[in-house]
């Protein structure tokens, strides 16, 4: 196999190739781009006009979804894979992979959209270069665009993979993309309804690109992840980057949330009233009283439906500590 087939290995070594580009047998070019990013162009003769982005390791702790791009990579270098696609492979933190931690000071999932500029250290800086990879990798007019960002949960999930959909004022999401996302195995997708901070956000609002973050399980150290059943995403994934994916429109089966409030932790007061090992999709019952925090403020639930997504009192002061989402329908999609 070609060496920069072999990212991941580079990445966790922390070490950088000797030669930066090479050519599989096939014609594909696989160009080294900084630690932990890697660009695929297919043949001019091959490449259907796609621009494929595709980050895993955001969090560093988060193995299924990088261990699912290696074996992507693997399969590209080794020929097996024939791209029709321009792809850029990025490992979001690599200290952090390193470790085995979500992040070592700042979490990188929320310092995009501008927030890298307000902050120092590792983490602001690495944002920025991945903002810069990105905007410069979907430079590229008249291409189309799309981003998976890939993640596993802190903890377990009643419905157990699931999409999150960036939002921006004046775009539609996308009927086809949902579809997509079906047929990729996500049984859920929660459609966000304001601007936020994560990668894919960015992506989506500033450089025009379709951008999902993934959910795939529950995040488990490398070589653990027999639990997580990436099967039906990685045959999709395939599929994209060959330009063989099947025609799909339905979105039978797929759950569709709104969210409804984000619950903010303003102080070190602030109380979560739910078990440790409460799961993701949890339903919570009117008048329960999810959270407190400084100055007597108080979470009570007042909506029907209510279910509560990533709930983390451990989270710094003024980050989200949890989503709570209400079932919705498709009737907004384009
Ligand atoms: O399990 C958790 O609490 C967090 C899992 C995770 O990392 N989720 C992403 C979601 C990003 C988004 O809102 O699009 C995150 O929190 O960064
Ligand atoms: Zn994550």
């Amino acid at each position: 196999m070609l060496a920069l087939g072999k990212l991941l290995e580079l990445t966790l070594a922390g070490r950088e190739p000797a030669q930066k580009i090479q050519s599989t047998v096939d014609g594909v070019q696989m160009r080294w781009l900084s630690e932990g990013a890697l660009e695929v162009r297919p043949p001019e003769a091959r490449d259907n006009g796609s621009d494929l982005l595709l980050s895993s390791g955001i969090h560093g702790n988060e193995t299924a979804p990088i261990e699912l791009l290696d074996r992507l990579l693997h399969g590209i270098a080794r020929g097996e894979i024939k791209p029709r696609t321009r792809i850029l492979f990025l490992f979001g933190n690599p200290e952090a992979m390193r470790r085995g931690e979500r992040y070592l000071e700042l979490d990188v999932n929320r310092l995009f959209n501008g927030r890298h500029e307000k902050n120092i250290g590792p983490e602001a800086m690495r944002a920025a270069e991945l903002e810069q990879l990105a905007r410069s990798f979907f430079s590229q007019p008249d291409r189309s665009r799309l981003h998976y960002d890939l993640h596993t949960a802190i903890r377990g999930s009643k419905i157990e993979q699931f999409a999150l959909y960036p939002w921006k004022d004046g775009r539609q999401h996308s009927r086809r993309e949902l579809a997509r996302l079906n047929a990729a195995g996500m049984e859920a997708v929660l459609l966000q309804n304001k601007t936020s901070i994560t990668f894919t956000a960015f992506t989506y609002e500033q450089l025009d690109a379709e951008a999902f973050t993934l959910e795939l399980g529950k995040a488990r150290p490398f070589g653990q992840n027999q639990g997580v059943n990436v099967s039906r995403l990685e045959l999709r994934l395939k599929q994209i980057i060959e330009g063989t994916e099947p025609e799909t429109d339905s979105l039978d089966g797929l759950k569709l949330f709104a969210v409804s409030r984000e619950v903010i932790k303003h102080s070190d007061a602030f109380l979560l009233h739910l078990p440790a090992d409460v799961e993701n999709f949890s339903e919570l019952e009117k008048g329960y009283l999810l959270a407190e925090d400084v100055a007597k403020t108080r979470w009570v639930i007042e909506e029907e439906g209510a279910r509560i997504i990533f709930p983390n009192p451990k989270v710094k002061n003024g980050l989200r500590a949890g989503i709570l989402i209400v079932p919705t329908t498709d009737a907004g999609l384009a």
